[in-house]
């Protein structure tokens, strides 16, 4: 696992985008794609916002993802057991970086076909605690003509990511302007933010 950790953080250190592939692994990738669409048959995913709780703006022509937030509480051994890597994470990403995270909150994300984000920056202009942003995509056998990248705006670059099943993608939150091309298929993740 420390393998993967260092993945992560070696090329997060030399891109300024981590990226690494089967963070997640197949099982338990395969467990939260379930879990996430039982839920969304369930109707429990909501229309995800645009800013924090003070200024929401709920915005369909910036995003069109649903969400739902993940957490202890649940019960759900998969949501536990992701919690728990993130944990191993954090306490690696802190004691080799010193990056002093302290908190964390992550939800499922549900693109339908068709769907997509605006070119944005995660970190709230009125709260700075979200240091790095995290994705992990849920997508077997994603192929090119899926669409539904992550396009990152690098200053004279732009890096273009797919979302293929277990991959996961990490970078400074106040930093760099991201967008999710639009989706030819249902494209699903897990994406959050490490808190200070
Ligand atoms: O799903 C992705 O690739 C990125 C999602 C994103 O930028 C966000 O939710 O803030
Ligand atoms: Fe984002």
């Amino acid at each position: 696992m420390e393998k993967i950790f260092d993945c992560l953080i070696d090329s997060y250190i030399d891109n300024q985008v981590g990226v690494t592939e089967n963070f997640l692994s197949i099982s338990l990738s395969a467990h939260l794609k379930d879990n996430l669409i039982s839920l969304f048959q369930n109707k429990k995913l909501v229309n995800a916002g645009v800013g924090n709780k003070i200024i929401v703006n709920q915005d369909k022509l910036i995003r069109s993802d649903v969400i739902y937030w993940l957490d202890r509480k649940h019960n759900n051994q998969y949501e536990n057991d992701f919690f728990d890597l993130m944990d191993n994470f954090v306490l690696h990403l802190n004691s080799t970086c010193y990056t002093g995270i302290t908190g964390y909150e992550f939800h499922y994300t549900l693109y339908e076909t068709g769907s997509f984000y605006k070119k944005h920056i995660d970190q709230f202009k009125n709260n700075g605690s979200r240091q790095y942003s995290m994705i992990m995509y849920l997508n077997a056998n994603w192929k090119i003509e899926d669409g539904g990248e992550l396009r990152i705006y690098h200053e004279d670059t732009e890096q273009d990511i797919s979302p293929s099943n277990g991959k996961s993608v990490f970078f400074k939150s106040s930093a760099l302007a991201h967008e999710v091309l639009v989706t030819n298929k249902q494209r699903m993740s897990i994406t959050g933010w490490l808190k200070i």
